[in-house]
């Protein structure tokens, strides 16, 4: 399998390649040279099995026979035994239609943690079937940071730093980037917004010399890797609701657009997905976007959904390029475009192309807040605030006999405050993050320059020494 650049201009790569390049030299982001497709006679044959066989079904073809099924295999094993549950992703029914599907069985309480913890074995195994070393950047707007920090963590290959918004994740997010006990992990807390982040981790890949120098690597989902170990979800939740002879839709709380691009990739691989429905909180510039045609850039809100504080969805890249028949001249004028103005326009029939599968809600805070507290009075589960996004706006979309599946991307513990403010209840941390709050922090406060970010990079990686 061979993936190219959504850019164009940069060369094509094998799985490898791509797992440990992250953002493509062009500035593009890598997708498959084509889409593997499962026949219905071969999705019928993966009911019954468990999460891992799922999933070494479903990654093999992209991994293509550059990692040994066996090392695969184990590496599966190895990422999905940290999860506290036998299933990984259970499906809990909290109405006719309506399933939640809970990915924050990780360690760090959110869905991040379902390809983060495989991303860490892949990458290291292949470091060090090369006798390669990598620093890795990334940004968080809360859960990915953590979750990166946890799975990569002590481990020697890398040394990983991490770039959050300072004073605008929750505590339970900040705490658990900021009290790593490793030394190869450097959180930076940057004064800025979660765009800011994004953008100073692209630039830096965008830094030729730098990049090489420091032999940079992406754990965002700009790191395909990422989407593909989150495609493996939608197949276990369809089959196990009566897929592939049944349509299920999903509602995705979305942000950076990976975990709902994700989603597209399963039906694109022939998983009879009805509807991809994208739920935003005020952040609604991809609600805006399916409505008008243009996407434009406004402020940042800060919501009690902080990890779907975004303007700039990265991954909505990867869907431009799949829906303008993969011409990569017009994706990137696109997004030079944005880079320009702040917007670009989408055309007719590449909008007729999103709108076909794909569709979108908004969600006021005050609607976060009374979904919660509704839901738990109705039925006795307790959302997240990113969940109860998805929820309210997959309510909207559900249809008679139609399975609607709501991604749960995080545990409520992790928002205490607003689900608190919601609902009363003040949800715990798990035994196993029980004395978070009083681990003592260790983090740098960066200004938002590219400059600053990278000469404290170059001086805390060991690649550099
Ligand atoms: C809890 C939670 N929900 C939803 C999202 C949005 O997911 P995506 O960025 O893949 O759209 C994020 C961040 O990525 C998140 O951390
Ligand atoms: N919501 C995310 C933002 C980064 O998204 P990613 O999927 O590209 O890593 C977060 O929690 O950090």
């Amino acid at each position: 399998m061979q993936y190219v650049s959504t850019r164009g201009e940069a060369p094509n790569l094998g799985f490898i390649d791509t797992l440990l390049t992250g953002l493509a030299r062009d500035g593009g982001l890598y997708v498959p040279k084509s889409w593997p497709h499962f026949s219905k006679k071969e999705i019928r044959a993966l009911r019954g099995k468990s999460y891992e066989e799922i999933a070494f079904a479903v990654l093999s073809p992209f991994v293509d026979g550059e990692i040994d099924d066996a090392d695969l295999k184990r590496m599966i094993g190895e990422a999905y035994a940290t999860f506290r549950h036998p299933a990984v992703a259970p499906l809990v029914q909290t109405g006719a239609n309506a399933f939640i599907l809970e990915l924050f069985h990780g360690t760090t309480l959110a869905f991040k943690d379902v390809a983060m913890q495989l991303l860490a074995r892949l990458m290291d195994h292949a470091l060090e079937v090369r006798g390669e070393r990598s620093t890795i950047v990334g940004a968080t707007s809360g859960d990915t940071g953590g979750a990166a920090i946890d799975a990569f963590g002590g481990r020697d290959r890398t040394d990983i730093f991490i770039l959050f918004p300072h004073g605008k994740v929750s505590p339970v997010q900040q705490r658990q980037m900021t009290t790593s006990a490793h030394a190869n992990v450097h959180a930076i807390a940057v004064r800025g917004t979660f765009d800011d982040c994004q953008d100073l981790v692209k630039a830096m890949f965008n830094d030729v010399k730098f990049r090489d120098r420091m032999q940079l690597a992406g754990v965002n989902s700009i790191n395909w890797a990422r989407i593909m170990a989150q495609i493996v979800y939608y197949f276990t939740a369809a089959i196990s609701l009566g897929g592939p002879d049944r349509k299920i839709s999903f509602t995705v709380p979305t942000g950076n657009f990976g975990d709902i691009f994700a989603g597209y990739v399963a039906k694109r691989m022939g998983l009879p997905i009805g509807k991809l429905v994208i739920a935003t909180n005020d952040n609604d510039i991809l609600a805006r976007t399916l409505k008008t045609g243009r996407y434009e850039m406004r402020g940042v809100a800060a919501t009690t959904s902080p990890s779907m504080d975004i303007q700039i969805s990265s991954n909505f890249e990867r869907l431009l390029f799949e829906v303008h028949d993969r011409d990569a001249g017009k994706v990137r004028r696109l997004m030079e475009s944005l880079k320009q103005s702040q917007a670009f326009e989408i055309e007719k029939d590449a909008l007729a192309a999103i709108t076909r599968d794909f569709k979108a809600g908004k969600v006021t805070e005050k609607q976060v807040a009374k979904t919660i507290k509704e839901t738990l009075e109705a039925t006795g589960y307790l959302l997240d605030p990113h969940t109860a996004v998805g929820v309210h706006v997959a309510a909207k979309h559900e249809k008679p006999n139609a399975p609607m599946v709501t991604l749960a991307t995080a545990h409520p513990a992790k928002f205490p405050a607003a689900v608190k403010s919601a609902c009363g209840i003040d949800p715990a941390l798990p035994s196993w993050l029980a004395d978070l709050m009083q681990r003592e922090e260790r983090y740098e406060v960066l200004d938002a320059d590219i400059e600053t970010v990278e000469s404290f990079i170059a001086r805390h990686a060991r690649i550099s020494s």
